[in-house]
């Protein structure tokens, strides 16, 4: 079953804003970023995926039940942005009261197997020792560890976090990407909104790009940055009037520079591809000429560098791609 799938969501605010015509499949068992710049859009489009929001436009299903329906939310796991808790009561208690929420008896939150769980939703958020503290005595970051251990509580299929790193300081926020990491080894599915570029790059299978409330692109982290489009290949037994000859023997879109070149023949040629195919082809050309391959290698583009061109902060391409080929579903 498809986790969450959303056809044209749409949430216009009064000054314009919001998120315009979102359409996204969310598949199980993978993490899911949705990636983008303060004030993408990216709460506004959890928060109608979740029923929290009506939209003005468009339909989905969560966890194969239309969206908005309660019946949708209960296998979900949620953390919000903005988590705020009774801070008269201890991390256990929150927890209890939590279980409540999802509609658990008094009986049922005070059981054994509810402490049991109880203690290791804590552990897991790095909290162990510190679920009889009251929550006014938790640092920022230890109380958005226990609005994780909040969201995985009930064991959800699928867990929609809004940021759940942005408390959190280095250590936290690798302890978190594991934990992500575990949710996933375990079959559950993790949609994450960020704007943390390194929690993207270290965890994401998959990746949507939201800007001014449109949905600019989506794809596999590989094909957002469009590796395989450019290769580097090292060789030996090079002379730069090589150039000339192999350039004539490319393919449409092809190109091949030589960017580091030593005296002994041996050179770094960069080469710009729209397939492996083509790759191949331009290793036939050079060993037609005499040269030497010693390693061929795809380069993969820097998110960060294609976040900034997205959001136009930058003028340069992603990739340094000239052939003008993209990889996933840019819009
Ligand atoms: N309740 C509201 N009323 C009016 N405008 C709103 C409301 N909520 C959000 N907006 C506007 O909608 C746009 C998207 O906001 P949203 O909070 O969804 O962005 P975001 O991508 O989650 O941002 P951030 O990364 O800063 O949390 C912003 O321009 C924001 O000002």
């Amino acid at each position: 079953m498809t986790m969450l799938v959303t056809r044209g969501l749409t949430k216009t605010y009064a000054a314009g804003t919001g998120c315009l015509d979102i359409s996204l499949e969310i598949k199980p068992g993978q993490i899911f970023g949705l990636l983008g710049p303060n004030g993408a859009g990216k709460s506004t489009f959890v928060k109608m995926a979740i029923g929290l929001l009506r939209p003005d436009a468009g339909s989905g299903t969560l966890l194969g039940k239309p969206i908005g329906h309660p019946e949708s939310r209960r296998g979900l796991g949620y953390l919000p942005e903005l988590f705020r808790f009774q801070d008269w009561l201890t991390g256990e208690e929150v927890l209890r009261y939590h279980a409540g929420l999802y509609g658990k008896t008094l009986g049922e939150t005070r059981s054994p197997a509810m402490a049991s769980r109880i203690r290791d939703v804590l552990a897991m958020t790095g909290l162990g020792k510190r679920g009889q503290d009251r929550v006014r005595q938790y640092s920022k970051g230890m109380q958005q560890r226990l609005g994780l251990a909040c969201a995985l509580l009930m064991n959800p299929e699928l867990v929609i976090l809004d940021e759940p790193s942005s408390a959190l300081d280095p250590i936290g926020r690798y302890e978190v990407r594991q934990l992500l990491e575990r949710l996933r080894a375990e079959g559950k599915t993790v949609f994450l909104n960020t704007h943390l570029l390194e929690d993207v790059e270290a965890v994401c299978d998959e990746v949507a790009f939201l800007h001014l409330g449109r949905l600019r692109a989506v794809g596999t982290m590989r094909e957002l940055l469009h590796a395989g489009t450019s290769w580097e290949t090292t060789v030996g037994g090079w002379q730069p009037e090589l150039a000339e000859a192999v350039g004539r023997g490319l393919l449409p879109g092809m190109s091949l520079s030589a960017v580091r070149q030593e005296a002994d023949g041996s050179a770094v040629l960069r080469v710009t591809a729209h397939n492996r195919e083509q790759i191949g082809h331009l290793n036939r050309l050079l060993i037609e000429e005499g040269v030497t391959l010693y390693e061929v290698k795809p380069v993969q583009g820097k998110l960060e560098e294609w976040f900034l061109s997205m959001t136009g902060a930058t003028g340069s391409a992603a990739s340094g791609d000239a052939s003008g080929g993209k990889g996933g579903a840019e819009r």
